[in-house]
């Protein structure tokens, strides 16, 4: 009774937003949050928390060690955080620019977030996922390893900025580390760098280079298991479970708790749009 009476009330709540009118491309299930709220609660959880739902599968009491609720924002505040992410004509969402130094970048002052990850880990279909809302940015991803070169910065509103990075490893640009290092060590809006690594192999050997740089420039930084509609359930619990331990352990500047991502099914996509809403300002959220 009070989860459809949540639902009821979230439910006003997009009726409500101005933003949220007719006249865009169609979406497939999933990617907006009314769509989302429809479904029983068992499949809800697996869409909206897939770290909760990935713990439900432990023995109950056997593994306290994943970190579930430092962040977990009530149904309202993720319907809240939608409305960022939802392009209209008073909340444009659009490609700004690319650069290949620091002092190449616009010079901005609202909030900004990068992702950064190895080739082929899934950073800009991420930024397309959290896109989805906004069918008008265009967001290039590609089979091929090494396809994006360039800072490439998106604007969010007048509310945050987010940048889409190139990978390193495999067919990385010769200047990365100087474009990507002077970037994360001396971008003053910066809030957040969003550190991805893939589910179905964890953090890699290259992932250190990452890692590193954040830890060494104390970066605030979270990682994000990308993909996670590709490896079995089994498969996935062992990742998670290694990949907290590590950022238990060996990290001091990373956030405690994983966000678990498909840009395929959605799945942490709406959690993942309210923390960014959350850290850049906002949206004060009852989640911490
Ligand atoms: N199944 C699945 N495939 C994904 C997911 N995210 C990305 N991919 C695929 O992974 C490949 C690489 O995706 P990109 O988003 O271009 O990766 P990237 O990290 O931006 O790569 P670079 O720009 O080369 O550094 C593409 O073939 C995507 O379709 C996901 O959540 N699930
Ligand atoms: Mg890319």
């Amino acid at each position: 009774m009070a989860a459809h009476r949540l639902r009821q009330s979230v439910g006003r709540l997009f009726a409500m937003g101005p933003e949220l009118g007719s006249g865009r491309r169609a979406f497939s299930a999933f990617q907006a949050f009314t769509e989302v709220l429809r479904l029983p609660s068992k499949q809800l959880t697996k869409l909206v928390f897939p770290l909760e739902e990935l713990h439900e599968h432990f023995v109950p009491g056997s593994r306290p060690d994943l970190h579930l609720n430092i962040f977990h924002p009530s149904l309202e505040d993720i319907a809240r955080a939608e409305s960022f992410f939802t392009a209209s004509a008073r909340n444009r969402i659009e490609y700004l620019t690319s650069a290949v130094r620091l002092d190449h970048a616009p010079d901005l002052h609202r909030p900004e977030v990068c992702f950064i990850g190895r080739s082929n880990v899934g950073k800009s279909s991420l930024i397309k996922a959290l896109f989805s809302l906004a069918p008008e940015v265009e967001v290039r991803v590609s089979k091929k390893p090494g396809h994006t070169k360039k800072l490439n910065f998106y604007k969010v509103g007048k509310y945050f900025t987010l940048v889409d990075m190139p990978g390193y490893g495999y067919r990385a640009p010769e200047d990365f580390v100087d474009m990507v290092e002077t970037y994360l060590k001396e971008r003053k809006n910066l809030m957040r760098t969003f550190l991805l690594v893939d589910s179905v192999v964890g953090i890699q050997k290259a992932d250190n280079i990452a890692i590193e740089m954040c830890e060494e420039f104390a970066l605030p930084y979270v990682m994000v298991l990308t993909k996670i509609d590709k490896p079995s359930k089994g498969h996935l619990l062992k990742q998670v479970l290694q990949i907290q331990k590590f950022v238990d352990t060996k990290t001091q500047g990373c956030f405690p708790q994983l966000f678990p991502v498909s840009a395929m099914t959605y799945s942490g996509i709406h959690l993942l749009r309210c923390f960014i809403a959350d850290i850049t300002g906002n949206l004060k959220t009852t989640g911490f």
